[in-house]
């Protein structure tokens, strides 16, 4: 399995995602969201690119979330952080989500074969389901505004870490950046909330009062939801239908 692992959304190429799975990241915080969201019973999750676009999709039952400058957007039931995304709040309903930088990475990823929602709270379950698959893999990190973020990138090493670990080193190569994030994600694995609280985007999310999501966010393997994208929406990966 070739594993490449890619900065940020403005360095991804989609024709590169030909025939491939790609793993999108944004721990901080989209793809934390709608790992959260569909394991408390959400029923599938519309990722768009606009406000606009959110509100002219949205029909009866729909609930909007997202943010914009990391606050949620007027008029939205939810903004981005996951723990608002409570079983209650979101049981069997359609979520329309738009971020700055999340959903416009499952949005430049719909090229490949197979789009998975990856962050620190399911890598082991992302790595499993990549595997099924059996496609090569692109990890792609969402980043901030096409500029490279520290957590994804701890993510993507810890999920190469596992798919390394699931196939042998021997079944697996590695692009350099994908190395790097390898070695950087077992260096500070015993130590993930202190790294990403000295990262930029940890650091502003605490100043403007969003410390537990990092709490939440920086959690190894606390579910094994892995959102999968299925025409158009996010939905529960389930082997059973592979
Ligand atoms: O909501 C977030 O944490 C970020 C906002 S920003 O990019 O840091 O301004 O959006 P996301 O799409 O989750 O990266
Ligand atoms: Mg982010």
């Amino acid at each position: 399995m070739q594993i490449d692992v890619v900065a940020n959304i403005g360095e991804a190429r989609s024709d590169e995602f030909l025939h491939k799975t790609v793993i999108v990241i944004d721990v901080l915080r989209a793809t934390s969201t709608m790992i959260t969201a569909l394991s408390n019973g959400c029923k599938s999750i519309l990722p768009v690119e606009t406000v606009i676009q959110a509100k002219e999709l949205q029909t009866s039952g729909d609930l909007l979330g997202g943010e914009r400058y990391c606050k949620k957007i007027p008029g939205f039931d939810f903004g981005n952080s996951p723990s608002e995304y409570s079983p209650s709040a979101v049981k069997g309903r359609r979520i329309i989500l738009t971020t700055t930088n999340g959903t416009r990475g499952i949005q430049k990823a719909m090229k490949a074969d197979h789009v998975l929602a990856g962050a620190f709270i399911n890598g082991a379950a992302c790595a499993a389901a990549a595997v099924d698959f059996r496609r090569d893999v692109v990890i792609l990190c969402a980043g901030t505004q096409d500029v490279f973020s520290l957590e994804d990138g701890l993510a993507a090493g810890q999920i190469t870490a596992e798919l390394i670990s699931l196939l042998g080193d021997k079944q697996v190569c590695l692009n350099d950046f994908g190395q790097a994030m390898l070695h950087a994600f077992e260096r500070n694995r015993d130590g993930l909330r202190a790294a990403i609280l000295l990262c930029s985007n940890g650091k502003r999310l605490c100043k403007i009062g969003f410390q537990d999501d990092i709490d939440l966010c920086c959690a190894l393997n606390t579910t094994t939801m892995v959102p999968m994208l299925l025409h158009d929406q996010m939905v529960p990966y389930k082997q059973s239908l592979f």
